[in-house]
């Protein structure tokens, strides 16, 4: 048996109408046992986290965490120029090694900044397993599947042997989906083939969704449909657990059609934002009752991989947008990043809130700070003042990532050298 007590912290469960109490947590074997006041338990380690906010970790719910290699290489373009004349090239280049340090690069800034779960869709997916039962993050991933030319199902075949060698590994770390690209890349016929699978073995679909207005006008010059509808239509909402990344442009009959779907949307602020791709119907998917959570998408676009910079942008998106500072407030952004990402990711029956019985993913936030203080609310103070960078503590699983800002299972020199000398190759003369 291995045990784990954390005393004397505040803590935010992210439970429905449940306050922060403070309090201790002991953790047995991976999961959680006791929440509760002055616990005391013999443990084989012990962390002192007075002045510590203990909440969820946090569940970034669409990423491609090996484009962190290029990560500020490409900025200030439009998508399709900056996919096709930038990233397409680059990720051209990239070997097995180069997505293993990549992904294994992302995953240290995600521990960094209190994420311990990511959903990943990109290629050579065996590296990215690899990379996240190495690091001991948690993440369900999915081999990302354009389909311009035939391939001779090298492409599906390779989606399945991410599904059939990989779920349940690291101790139920690693879960799988399937990753249709986007609706511009993934015709009919392969979409639909792709569609029946999942609903035959229930597997869950990842797929980007109406991230730009050029998107809507190639989709309706092609099929005379939205996205959304072109979906739709092939089924995909039918009986499939379904995470659509970036949802920014839906008509209202597009929220209609999604209402009732299994999965949700993930919300990608940042990256929306910095390619002025617009704001996504948040506030009106989750009065249809779709859930809503919450992404970076990678760091080739959004550059940071920070959760919290998620959290302000969503929040004050909706609030522009709507021109109400009541719309989104921070515990319902914060349950975004947490409960409502976990959902999305079909892990929330283990994940995203603090409860005895669930496993132990959870992070300890530093309020020693004058940006954090005084305290009077704290999802207020997280939701608007902190950053990744307050995080003091990662543990996934019951196991301690980081602690007093250490990577505790990661050689961070052994990172940035592989990381720094294979994201020059990749970009050179491009
Ligand atoms: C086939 S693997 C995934 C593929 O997606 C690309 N990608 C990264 N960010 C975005 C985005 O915002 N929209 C569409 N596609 C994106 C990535 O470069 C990989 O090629
Ligand atoms: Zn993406």
């Amino acid at each position: 048996m291995k045990t784990l007590l954390i005393k004397d912290c505040m803590i935010l469960t992210m439970v429905e109408g449940e306050k922060p109490f403070l309090g201790d947590i002991w953790i047995v074997d991976g999961r959680i046992a006791k929440i509760g006041p002055s616990l005391e338990e013999e443990a084989d380690r012990v962390i002192l986290a007075k002045n510590r906010v203990a909440m969820p970790g946090l569940i970034n719910a669409h990423n491609h965490a090996s484009m962190s290699l290029l990560r500020a290489f490409s900025d200030d373009l439009k998508l399709m120029d900056w996919l096709d004349k930038k990233m397409l090239p680059a990720e051209a280049r990239m070997t097995r090694e180069d997505v293993y340090w990549g992904t294994t690069l992302g995953i240290a800034e995600m521990i960094a900044s209190g994420t311990t779960a990511f959903a990943d869709m990109y290629v050579h997916m065996d590296a990215v397993a690899q990379a996240v039962l190495d690091s001991g993050i948690r993440a369900s991933l999915t081999r990302g599947m354009v389909f311009f030319e035939d391939d001779g199902g090298r492409r599906m075949a390779e989606a399945l042997d991410l599904i059939d060698n990989w779920t349940g590994a690291g101790d139920g770390r690693i879960t799988t989906m399937l990753g249709p690209h986007a609706p511009y890349t993934c015709p009919p016929k392969p979409l639909q083939g792709v569609i029946e699978l999942a609903r035959k073995r229930q597997i869950p679909l990842h797929i980007h969704l109406a991230e730009t207005i050029e998107e809507g006008e190639k989709i309706r010059a092609k099929y005379n449909q939205t996205p959304t509808e072109y979906l739709h239509e092939l089924g995909m909402f039918h009986d499939t657990h379904v995470l659509l990344a970036h949802a920014v442009h839906l008509n209202d009959s597009d929220v209609a059609l999604l209402r009732g779907m299994r999965g949700g949307v993930a919300h990608n602020p940042v990256s929306n934002l910095k390619l002025g791709c617009g704001i996504a119907p948040v506030r009106e998917l989750i009065e249809a009752g779709v859930t809503v959570g919450m992404g970076t998408d990678g760091a080739g676009s959004a550059t940071t991989l920070d959760m919290f910079a998620e959290i302000k942008a969503a929040t004050w998106m909706q609030k522009l947008k709507h021109g109400d500072p009541t719309v989104l407030p921070a515990e319902a952004a914060l349950r975004m990043a947490t409960i409502e990402s976990a959902k999305l990711l079909a892990i929330d029956h283990e994940v995203g809130t603090l409860e005895a019985g669930k496993r132990a993913d959870l992070i300890l936030i530093d309020l020693d700070k004058p940006h954090l203080q005084p305290v009077h609310d704290i999802p207020a103070l997280l939701a608007y003042s902190a950053t990744g960078a307050d995080v003091d503590t990662t543990i996934v699983n019951g196991e301690v990532l980081m602690h007093q800002r250490q990577f505790e299972a990661f050689h961070w020199e052994e990172i940035k050298r592989e990381a720094t000398a294979r994201a020059s190759r990749l970009v050179e003369g491009l």
